[in-house]
């Protein structure tokens, strides 16, 4: 793991769901260090449980099995923020009220946290959108909201559950290079989920690849690609080329399994 300190540490994380008389086991066994102010992403087939294992960190549902610990290094920051795939702005709030939501439940006061808020829809280049609304907003603009206010908030830890799957892909490229370019400044610890390899390898230090249901670690893959990052030309390295085969081959066994037991069921 290329980071000295951890930030997070799932202990033997598991999962059971009960609806009526039927359990589902979505999660088993997963233990995993994340380090302080590493990009942590997770891959894995459809229905291994990312999702279940995001909302257990961000403490939204609770383990069957396990404990989570979170480093707190300041206790007037949140523990965590999340950005969701599907926007989830205020819609009658402006933009610049939207990014500083979560600073005025903290009660920051409202010069400071404008002056926050001001800084990451800059970085996030929206500044001539601070007084829009969100309807008068595109779909990418209110994603890239939801970002400028997950990092404004300042969280112990940055929760992301593809927050640009619903993108089209010209967008998508922009926000993930935006996304590199702020967290290269914050150095918060990341947990993002996506279904693609190549977000994955873009973005992250490491890749925890999960089995098909129920959902445990198969691999975790170290991203030795250098940064700063740029997502066009780490593309067309050979390292990159090398690291997308691994993934793949590794995660296409899981996949097939899933496949395989849709044949069965049907
Ligand atoms: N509230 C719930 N009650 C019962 N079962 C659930 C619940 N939430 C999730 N599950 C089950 O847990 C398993 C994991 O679901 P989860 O949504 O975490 O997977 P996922 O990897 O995020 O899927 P996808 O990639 O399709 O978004 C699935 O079998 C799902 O049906």
């Amino acid at each position: 793991m290329p980071y000295d300190n951890d930030s997070l540490v799932l202990n033997n994380i598991g999962k059971t769901f009960t609806t009526g008389h039927v359990q589902i086991t979505a999660l088993t066994n997963i233990n995993i260090s994340i380090g302080d102010g590493e990009f942590f992403s997770i891959v894995g087939p459809s229905g291994c449980g990312k999702t279940t294992l995001l909302r257990i960190l961000a403490g939204l549902d609770t383990a069957s099995t396990g404990t989570v610990d979170i480093k707190i290094k300041t206790s007037d920051r949140p523990v965590n923020s999340m950005v969701f795939q599907e926007q989830s702005v205020f819609p009658w709030m402006q933009v610049i009220d939207n990014v500083a939501y979560g600073l005025k439940l903290r009660g920051i006061p409202k010069k400071e946290r404008y002056e926050i808020a001001e800084r990451y829809i800059r970085m996030i280049g929206l500044s001539k959108f601070a007084k829009s609304y969100p309807h008068q907003l595109s779909g990418g603009m209110k994603q890239r909201v939801s970002v400028a206010r997950a990092f404004a908030n300042d969280p112990e830890i940055l929760l992301m559950d593809e927050p640009f799957g619903a993108l089209d892909e010209q967008n998508r490229i922009i926000l993930q290079q935006e996304l590199l370019r702020i967290w290269e400044l914050s150095k918060k610890t990341t947990v993002f989920i996506t279904h693609s390899i190549d977000e994955s390898l873009c973005l992250s230090d490491r890749i925890l690849i999960m089995t098909a249901h129920p959902g445990t670690v198969k691999s975790i893959v170290d991203v030795d690609l250098p940064r700063p990052r740029d997502i066009a030309s780490i593309r067309t390295t050979l390292r990159y080329n090398e690291l997308f085969q691994t993934i793949w081959l590794t995660l296409r066994e899981e996949v097939l399994k899933v496949k395989e037991l849709e044949l069965a069921n049907d």
